[in-house]
């Protein structure tokens, strides 16, 4: 369970939100919508602990997840902007060491798994550099297919993909919800999700 009690994020000299509260149970898709610069992934980065808020408090199962440190790190997925890839590293490179990093032990025939059912097989063995947009974006959410995080936490998830991309990731997300996992994410394209029971936040702008 999540709880956000009270919370408030500056950024700079504009308070981006304040008074914000909610709380989502397992087997819950939040969408945080807004418009550019509304302040979607300074909350999303807050809930994840990178960055600190103003006001307000984040809980995970009653405890402040600055009290819980790595304990809630290992219960969360991220995915941000800016996909977390490594350009000179494979894609099975890249995602045997962001495996690591989440603290999933794997094993090789599970990474192959995971690159052939985000369509990347012929193209594992090539730095990501070499990679289309589209493609890094799939090595870096084939994290997704191995993950056995509680709470997955999305930043524009759907951008660059295509229609086949966007119909597995919405399919990845669907099951973990389904299967009683968390996910809060943000798109501004119109993607259906598809999951059980969804949940919208907006976010304004405050001056
Ligand atoms: N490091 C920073 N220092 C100062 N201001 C920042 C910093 N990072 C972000 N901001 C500002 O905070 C505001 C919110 O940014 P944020 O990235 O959270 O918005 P967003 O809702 O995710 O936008 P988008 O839809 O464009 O991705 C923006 O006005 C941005 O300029």
């Amino acid at each position: 369970m999540l709880q956000v009690v009270d919370l408030a994020c500056r950024r700079g000299d504009r308070r981006l939100f304040s008074a914000l509260g909610f709380e989502l149970g397992p087997g819950v898709l939040l969408h945080v919508r807004g418009r550019n610069g509304s302040g979607k992934t300074t909350l999303l980065r807050a809930l994840c602990g990178l960055l600190l808020p103003e006001e307000g408090e984040i809980r995970w199962h009653g405890e402040d997840i600055r009290q819980l440190g790595d304990e809630y790190h290992r219960d969360i997925l991220y995915f941000g902007h800016l996909n977390g890839i490594k350009a000179d590293l494979t894609g099975l490179e890249n995602l045997r060491i962001a495996a690591t990093l989440d603290g999933d032990r794997v094993a090789t025939e599970d990474l192959w798994r995971a690159l052939e059912r985000m369509g990347l097989m012929g193209f594992e063995d090539l730095p990501t550099r070499m990679l289309s947009q589209g493609q890094k974006k799939r090595v870096a959410l084939a994290r997704l297919v191995l993950s056995s995080a509680t709470l997955w936490i999305l930043d524009e998830p759907f951008t660059a993909l295509d229609k086949d991309a966007v119909a597995l990731l919405q399919t990845l997300i669907a099951n973990h919800v389904d299967a009683g996992g968390l996910a809060i994410l943000t798109t501004h394209q119109e993607v259906p999700l598809t999951s059980g029971r969804i949940e919208r936040l907006d976010l304004g702008t405050e001056h």
